[in-house]
């Protein structure tokens, strides 16, 4: 794994929320290496998605900062994070599904010069042979897996240095959840730095490289994913892998 000097995306004393007197990232501190794959995990409410659509510039931070390759990222319009090579995918509303998977395409590739935007739309369907099989289908008409593949086809078309999804999974079968995670990890041995909030957390600590969990907007606990799966007493506490023990009569 990458040593602290080739760090690509950063947080310090993070705060942020949707009103100013409401702190919901309550001063995240958070570091990730050019090339890994880290999940940001934790219970219902704790603050996952605000922290990611923070440092993506759709909620408002009241004080600390966001790096990105350096440069200090904090106040960059959520429009052209792109540029620094920062991609969101959000949880929902991802792609346009009214429109075909090649308009989807085309209109995320509308920010790249016109000479390169066909090429990069044919490096991306030969990632996705699935979207390449169909390029007239209407992106509504897809799978929950497949509309999930073509945003974040959508995502990588201007070659982002890092990608954030929010959970990805949500809404989906386990074996879409497992095909969606093996395509993920595959983009990441490509170079694609990850950063990923997930609720699946057994399926994520098994592609991820590092975790860290966020409670009550602050980061409670970090670690390896491999620890981290092993970890009975994080198991318990934030991941709710007891919820649903039984209880002796
Ligand atoms: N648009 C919004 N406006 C105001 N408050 C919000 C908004 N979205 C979320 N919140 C509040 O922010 C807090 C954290 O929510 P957030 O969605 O970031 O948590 P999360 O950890 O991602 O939860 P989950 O796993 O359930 O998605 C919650 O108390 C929630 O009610």
């Amino acid at each position: 794994m990458a040593g602290a000097a080739s760090t690509v995306l950063s947080t310090e004393a993070l705060v942020a929320g949707y009103e100013r007197d409401l702190p919901i990232v309550r001063g995240v501190d958070f570091r990730v290496a050019s090339g890994e794959l880290v999940l940001i995990l934790g219970p219902n409410g704790a603050g996952k998605s605000t922290f990611v659509k923070a440092i993506a510039g759709l909620v408002p931070v009241h004080s600390g900062k966001a790096s990105l390759g350096g440069a200090d990222i904090t106040d960059v319009p959520a429009h052209e994070k792109i540029r620094h090579g920062l991609a969101f995918v959000p949880q929902t509303e991802n792609i346009f599904a009214t429109l075909s998977i090649h308009d989807n395409l085309l209109l995320a590739a509308d920010i790249l010069p016109k000479e390169k935007r066909s090429e990069r739309i044919a490096a991306l369907y030969a990632m996705f042979p699935d979207l390449a099989g169909r390029p007239s289908r209407r992106a509504g008409a897809l799978s929950g897996g497949q509309r999930q593949m073509l945003a974040v086809a959508r995502a990588l078309i201007v070659e982002p240095s890092v990608l954030i999804l929010d959970e990805p999974s949500a809404g989906l079968s386990p074996k879409i959840v497992s095909e969606v995670f093996a395509r993920l990890k595959e983009i990441n041995a490509k170079g694609v730095t990850i950063v990923l909030v997930e609720q699946n957390v057994k399926a994520a600590l098994a592609i991820a490289d590092r975790a860290v969990i966020l409670v009550e907007g602050k980061v409670a606990h970090e670690g390896t994913a491999a620890g981290l799966a092993d970890d009975p007493l994080v198991g318990e506490l934030y991941l709710g892998a007891r919820r649903h023990a039984t209880v002796a009569p």
